[in-house]
């Protein structure tokens, strides 16, 4: 039995890279080729056809990012939007991206008392068909609805820390009694609990999402957490940079995973990477991937 954690470290290592590929099918982003814009207009009657289609875009994504990612993390929200085809497509991406060896980040962003989210656990990552490798989870409701993530040492589960939107500090920057932020303190529990699910490379299958758009807060958090692995999203389309998650990292450029999802998936919607035409979108997302790749490792030599 090896810890998720480790597994995760290990591919990240036997890849050399830190990025985690986002599959977040924003339908008005699509390109023409593979969803037709007139689908658009009625979702719910189309939902099949889009699924089909959002299938498709997925594994020609996964295919031409396979070798340069340890990890993919599908955002439920835009496959729920679909319905029952919506689900039926995430479960296929998953599976598919199972065969090419990827870890799976399932983002639900899920949690409810203990009994619920032990139903949660049990839904995604126990599901013997569905190969969920881990899952996001908010951590607001406290240990009970925590642990049941954690049952399975073989499995993940990243918890909201500080998050990358606008808006994280109207609750999470609140100062405590105790002189601590919300987020801190959301910081000490998670060590904490995470302590007892510690893998081999030190860091925890408890993990945590911190945003790359709070550099400042990213590098404080660092030095607070040493057993902590981090899930650092906001790279790319909400502007965070190379040098904005450098100190996310520890001094050996472990323990943590930077998601672009927008900025690789669309990414021949970019100037930059106009040149390859819609029709060629998985060679963009390759060339923006690759350079995301290379941009990380080169702030961490
Ligand atoms: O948990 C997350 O993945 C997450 C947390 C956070 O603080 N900020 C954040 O952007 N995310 C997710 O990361 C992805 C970012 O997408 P892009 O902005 O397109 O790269 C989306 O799927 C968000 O739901």
């Amino acid at each position: 039995m090896k810890y998720f954690i480790d597994q995760l470290q290990q591919k990240i290592e036997e890849k050399d890279s830190r990025i985690c590929v986002g599959l977040d099918p924003h339908l008005e982003m699509m390109p023409e080729n593979v969803l037709a814009a007139e689908l658009l207009e009625d979702i719910e009657t189309n939902q099949k056809e889009i699924a089909d289609s959002v299938l498709k875009f997925n594994q020609n994504l996964i295919d031409a990012v396979a070798d340069m990612t340890a990890v993919v993390k599908p955002q439920m929200a835009f496959y729920e939007k679909l319905g029952v085809p919506g689900m039926e497509c995430l479960w296929q991406t998953i599976a598919y991206a199972k065969t090419k060896d990827l870890i799976v980040l399932l983002d639900g962003k899920r949690n409810d008392i203990g009994s619920t989210a032990g139903a949660y656990a049990e839904a995604y990552l126990e599901n013997k068909k569905i190969g969920v490798d881990s899952i996001t989870i908010n951590p607001y409701l406290g240990s009970d609805g925590v642990l049941p993530f954690l049952e399975n040492k073989e499995k993940g589960a990243f918890a909201l820390l500080r998050t990358s939107n606008p808006s994280a500090v109207d609750l999470q920057d609140l100062k405590l009694d105790d002189g601590r932020t919300v987020y801190q303190a959301v910081g000490d529990f998670l060590q904490d609990l995470g302590r007892d699910y510690l893998g081999e490379c030190g860091y925890s299958n408890l993990a945590a999402v911190v945003g790359a758009t709070y550099p400042k807060e990213l590098k404080e958090i660092r030095s607070q957490l040493d057993s902590v692995f981090f899930l650092i999203p906001g790279f790319g389309a909400q502007g965070g940079g190379a040098a904005d998650i450098k100190a996310g990292f520890d001094e050996d450029g472990r323990g943590a995973v930077v998601n672009s999802s927008r900025g690789i998936n669309f990414a021949y919607r970019q100037e930059e990477y106009s040149y390859f035409g819609a029709e060629n979108y998985a060679k963009a997302a390759r060339a923006a991937a690759e350079k995301m790749k290379k941009e990380i490792n080169d702030v961490l030599k």
